[in-house]
């Protein structure tokens, strides 16, 4: 008998996350084998890309190929970073509905057959939300995380339509990631940066409401440093949308001053 072809990859970025992967594959395929599942779990294959964690992450996705789950490990020896890993696992992704997802259980697996499910040629972009009526953000969040993600939501606002770009758990498929040109590979804000670099219109993205859980095992990976590099990447980002309009700001800005400097000094 032929193998079913494969039409959808999720790829989860993984850096020590080995206490994680169990629970996250065998929920991500016990969803997709349920009877209502809009997505066949033998169309799916899962790509954890991991950054040399040396944690027992690659064992352990090995007993679960032994179990029959189609799922890989890539393993980045000379590279670091959220972003690089989630771009490598989409340009290894059989799939061309891609979804990205953190390992930490924080994106519930239970959503993943409705978000692979809501790609299609007329919706390019998938993206899971917290920020849609009646989502309500897990309790334990910390206030700061909450401090945090609005105030980057907020910054991001005039950016693109998109409810939560801040998000990590969202969808391309393979036509329109490969139109990005020149990915930000630092920081974590991937979704931005491809809403933006991919050209999505509002019209292509599907926003699927999701309530963020607490991370299961191990720690966060979000430092000072990754929020510099988002700061970086948001003026990289607001140049890339509005150069045009920058350069016209700061033509009238100039004339308007030397304009005020001649009245000035004809007045004195
Ligand atoms: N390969 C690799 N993976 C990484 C790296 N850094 C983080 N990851 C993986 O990326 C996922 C998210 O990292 P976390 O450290 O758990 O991030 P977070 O603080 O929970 O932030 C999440 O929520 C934010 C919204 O508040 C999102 O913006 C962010 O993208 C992420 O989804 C996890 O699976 C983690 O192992 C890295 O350097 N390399």
């Amino acid at each position: 008998m032929s193998r079913p072809t494969i039409h959808y990859s999720v790829i989860v970025p993984a850096y020590k996350e080995n206490g994680n992967i169990r629970p996250l594959v065998t929920r991500i395929y016990n969803a997709l084998r349920q009877y209502d599942s809009p997505v066949p779990a033998d169309q799916v294959e899962v790509i954890i890309v991991d950054d040399n964690s040396r944690d027992g992450s690659v064992e352990n996705v090995q007993s679960l190929q032994q179990e029959g789950y189609n799922v890989r490990i890539i393993v980045r020896t000379t590279e670091r970073g959220l972003s690089s890993a989630v771009v490598r696992g989409f340009q290894e992704a059989v799939g061309d509905n891609m979804l990205c997802m953190d390992a930490d259980l924080q994106h519930p697996p239970e959503y993943v057959p409705s978000m692979l499910a809501a790609m299609s040629p007329s919706a390019t972009f998938v993206l899971g939300t917290r920020y849609a009526k009646g989502v309500e953000m897990d309790k334990d969040w910390p206030l700061y995380r909450r401090v945090i993600s609005s105030g980057a939501r907020l910054l991001a606002l005039p950016l693109t339509t998109a409810s939560d770009p801040m998000s990590g758990f969202f969808g391309v498929r393979k036509e329109a990631f490969l139109k990005a040109r020149n990915l930000n590979s630092q920081g974590f804000k991937i979704a931005l940066d491809l809403l933006i670099k991919a050209h999505i219109a509002p019209q292509a993205i599907a926003e699927v409401p999701f309530s963020f859980g607490v991370r299961a095992e191990g720690e966060s990976k979000l430092t000072g440093k990754v929020m510099i590099k988002y700061l970086e990447q948001l003026a990289e980002l607001y140049w890339y949308k509005f150069s045009f309009l920058i350069v016209i700001f700061v033509i009238v800005a100039v004339i308007a001053l030397i304009w005020v400097a001649q009245s000035f000094l004809e007045s004195a």
